[in-house]
């Protein structure tokens, strides 16, 4: 058995493995939700910034907001663990030193308090999921009624995102910490406008004016892109990398090598200067959010949706059968491109093939379960743009549809689980229905999954043919579906 990777056996690494020396690090930023994606992206990113500056301010304070899973990985390794770039191009193992402390939300909510209060922090980042925010899919505003929220407005230990948040905010009031910026890393559109409000919700709720007169004047919200595909790491993975590193490595992460950082420049204190790693500082992310939401993230629910109801268990796999990459080119060329207002100078039309490209990687293994976990928290930020801009230019928006039916056939059927927060709730929904019809009228009328535009019109008829023709699970009649004969 290998040793295992920390500060004391970083001597056994191969030569250039680890560029930063962890020791000399200052921690600059928290990370809200220390998942395989914070490792592979931002903190890679944070990592190779510092050893292109010298600027060692910007250590990582990584918090884990659920699992104690995470400290088990990476406390006993000091912070540190590698991350493995997997396809064409892929680049020689890294390992991270940016990560200089590692610590438990629901077991010493105090600390990561104190850290957020910090007055050598400028910034904070986060990973949360989708579901992670806990809003109201009604009003896009927080959920006043979610048992969390209720507990952290009560004065409760912190335990929700929004409430640890805003407790370190006001903590940072009340010490003169100085200013903050607070960077969403999670695939929502407009992801820094949703975190202000939620946190503006939260501190309404609390009758806390004049804290919500210090964020206004000491805190900002840059919305962000993010895009590198980084699956759940395996066991499998991991002996792989024992073996390249030499080391034990139970923190380890893998990604493909292609990674983007659009990052909205609207910053109140210091930061890193991300440039030097090649991130894009812009001062409209919205484009880029609804170019990569809709064209990628879209074609990957499309795919994860239609591969689990063909028993397809990865992207690679998925896109490799003819009728899903079909209905991927005509998600992405027929109903996404001609709707899209794309960032200028992106031909949105490549963009998509490049991405397809990226979904063909096979050493990735990207689980069709994985991406298509939480759909009712995904699907609409996804799809509802490219769905109401097609059924306003009259456009049929087929591929659209047979996604939504893909995550429907899931719901309804119960396989498999997909770790949905509402899935208990919408499977009772669907519970005696009979009819594709039923059951897409049933679930399309969910106010807090889709908005009211999709449940009227052509819309749900679409929506009942795609089941109908996904249900048979026959790729022929998928085709078919996909491009009609003209009648
Ligand atoms: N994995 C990717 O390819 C990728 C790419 C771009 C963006 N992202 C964004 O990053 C997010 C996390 O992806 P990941 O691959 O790190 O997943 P992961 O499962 O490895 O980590 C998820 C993180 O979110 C936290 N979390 C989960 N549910 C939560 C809840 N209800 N409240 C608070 N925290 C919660 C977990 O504790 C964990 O730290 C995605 O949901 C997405 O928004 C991921
Ligand atoms: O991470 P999620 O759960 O929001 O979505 C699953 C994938 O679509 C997503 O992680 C992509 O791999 C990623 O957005 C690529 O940058």
């Amino acid at each position: 058995m290998a040793e295992r990777l920390s500060l004391a056996t970083i001597g056994s690494l191969p030569a250039g493995a680890l560029r930063v020396d962890p020791n000399r690090l200052a921690i600059g930023i928290v990370h809200l939700g220390v998942g395989a994606f914070h490792r592979a992206h931002q903190a890679a990113i944070v990592d190779e910034t510092i050893e292109m500056t010298g600027d060692e301010r910007w250590g990582i304070s990584a918090v884990t907001m659920r699992s104690e899973q995470v400290v088990e990985q990476l406390a006993p390794q000091d912070g540190l663990y590698s991350v493995t770039e997997r396809g064409a191009g892929a680049g020689p193992i890294r390992v991270i030193g940016a990560i200089r402390e590692v610590l438990s939300a629901p077991r010493e909510p105090e600390a990561v308090v104190a850290r957020l209060a910090d007055p050598a922090v400028a910034v904070v980042t986060l990973t949360v999921t989708e579901k992670g925010y806990r809003r109201d899919g009604r009003t896009g505003g927080l959920d006043l009624s979610d048992p969390g929220t209720v507990a952290d407005l009560g004065g409760a230990a912190p335990t929700t995102t929004i409430g640890l948040l805003v407790r370190g905010l006001d903590r940072r009031r009340t010490t003169g910490a100085g200013p903050i910026s607070v960077v969403c890393c999670d695939n929502l559109p407009e992801n820094g406008v949703v975190v202000r409000r939620l946190v503006a919700d939260f501190v309404d709720a609390l009758g806390a004016a004049d804290l919500g007169e210090w964020i206004a004047s000491n805190a900002t919200f840059p919305s962000t892109m993010v895009d590198r595909i980084t699956p759940a790491t395996t066991a499998d993975d991991l002996a792989d990398v024992a073996d390249g590193l030499g080391l034990e490595d139970r923190g380890a992460v893998l990604a493909e090598p292609f990674r983007q950082w659009v990052v909205e420049d609207d910053f109140a204190g210091a930061r890193p200067d991300w440039e030097r790693a090649g991130v894009q500082m812009v001062s409209d992310v919205l484009p880029w959010e609804s170019a990569k939401l809709r064209l990628l993230n879209a074609t990957h629910s499309l795919l994860a949706y239609t591969g689990l109801a063909l028993g397809i268990g990865t992207i690679a796999e998925a896109v490799s059968v003819p009728a899903l990459r079909r209905a991927a080119e005509r998600l992405q060329r027929d109903e996404v491109v001609p709707t899209l207002i794309a960032p200028e100078g992106l031909d949105a039309r490549v963009y998509g093939d490049t991405i397809l490209e990226r979904f063909r990687n096979p050493a990735l293994g990207h689980t069709t379960r994985q991406v298509g976990s939480d759909g009712s928290q995904k699907l609409a930020p996804r799809l509802a743009d490219t769905i109401t801009g097609c059924l306003a230019a009259g456009r049929s928006p087929r591929a659209s549809a047979l996604a939504v039916a893909g995550w429907m056939l899931l719901v309804a059927t119960g396989a498999p689980d997909l770790s949905d927060p509402l899935a208990d709730r919408l499977s009772g929904v669907t519970t005696g229905l009979s009819t594709a019809r039923d059951v897409a009228g049933a679930l399309l009328g969910q106010r807090d999954v889709f908005p009211p535009a999709l449940a009227v019109g052509e819309f749900p008829s679409l929506v009942a043919e795609a089941y109908d023709a996904l249900a048979l699970a026959d790729t022929v009649v998928l085709a078919a579906y996909l491009d009609p004969e003209p009648s």
